[in-house]
C-alpha cells in the first residue's frame, strides 16, 4: 500500500505530492526550499580541494548537470534556492585552531599543513577553490549561506533563514552526501524540518558503499529520498506563484 505524509498542516497553499520514499509527500511549493550544498570548486572540479586529497570525483560532472534541472526547475516555479558554502577567512580563523577537532580532522587543513604552498588557497573565502562552480552560480533572487563545519546549521544564519520564510520542507542536492548532505540533513530533522535529499543529484566522498550508506541512513532514519526526474516532474505541475494562478 503507498502511503503519502502531507507536510502542510492542512495550510493551504501550491501543494504537490513528490514520489519520494519510503513515503510520498505532500508539501507546499511555498514552503519548500532547494539546498544546494557546497557545490564549490573544491568538491567537484580537477584540481580543487578533494581532487587534491586524492577523493574520486569522476561523478561530480553528472551530479553537476542533475542539479542544474533541479535548479531551473525550482526557479520556474519560484521555489526557494538556498546554497550552503563550505570555507573560511584566508587566515583560517574560522576553521578553529588546535582546540578545534575540525583542525585535526578538516582534510583540506592536513593537506594544507602536508603541502604548505597550498597554504591559504583551500576553501579560502574569494578564492577559486571556495567558488561555486560556474555551472551552478547563484542567480539573483538565490540565497547563499556560509557555513564554517560540515553542517550548515551551524555557525550560520540558515534556521533564522528558514523561520524567517515559514520553510519547512528541505530538498537537498549536492557534496557529500555522506559528509556535508547527511550532517545538514540529520540537523535538519532534529530542527523539526522535513528533509528530501534527490539521490542522482549528490555525490560521496570515498567509497561507493558510503552513498549506499548516506541514502540507506536518511530514508530509514532522517528523511525521505527522491530523484531529479521526480522532482523536476511533480514541481512542474504547480503554478509559478499563487498570485499568477
Ligand atoms: N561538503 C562536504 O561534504 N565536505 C566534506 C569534507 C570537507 O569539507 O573537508
Amino acid at each position: 500500500m503507498s502511503t503519502t505524509i502531507d507536510t502542510t498542516g492542512g495550510r493551504a497553499g501550491r501543494k504537490l505530492t513528490l514520489p519520494s520514499r519510503p513515503e510520498a509527500l505532500t508539501i507546499n511549493a511555498d514552503d519548500t526550499a532547494i539546498v544546494v550544498v557546497d557545490m564549490q570548486n573544491a568538491y567537484s572540479t580537477v584540481g580543487g580541494y578533494v581532487d587534491l586529497a586524492g577523493f574520486d570525483i569522476s561523478g561530480a560532472q553528472s551530479v553537476i548537470e542533475n542539479i542544474r534541472l533541479t535548479l531551473e526547475a525550482a526557479r520556474a516555479a519560484n521555489v526557494t534556492v538556498i546554497y550552503f558554502q563550505n570555507g573560511w577567512d584566508p587566515a583560517y580563523v574560522e576553521a578553529g585552531g588546535e582546540g578545534s577537532p575540525n583542525y585535526h580532522k578538516s582534510n583540506a587543513l592536513k593537506h594544507m599543513r602536508a603541502n604548505p604552498e597550498l597554504q591559504g588557497q583551500l576553501l579560502a573565502k574569494g578564492g577559486w577553490d571556495y567558488a561555486i562552480v560556474d555551472a551552478l552560480t547563484p542567480q539573483p533572487g538565490d540565497i547563499v549561506v556560509a557555513k564554517t563545519r560540515y553542517s550548515g546549521f551551524f555557525n550560520s544564519t540558515m534556521d533564522s533563514t528558514l523561520r524567517a520564510r515559514g520553510i519547512k520542507n528541505l530538498v537537498f542536492v549536492g557534496i557529500a552526501t555522506n559528509v556535508c548532505v547527511e550532517s545538514s540533513l540529520r540537523d535538519a530533522f532534529h530542527l523539526e524540518y522535513f528533509g528530501v535529499v534527490l539521490e542522482d543529484a549528490t555525490h560521496h566522498l570515498g567509497p561507493k558503499l558510503m552513498q549506499d550508506a548516506a541514502i540507506y541512513n536518511i530514508e530509514k532514519f532522517f528523511g525521505w529520498v527522491s530523484n531529479t526526474a521526480d522532482f523536476c516532474g511533480a514541481i512542474s505541475q504547480i503554478a509559478p506563484t499563487q498570485s499568477e494562478v
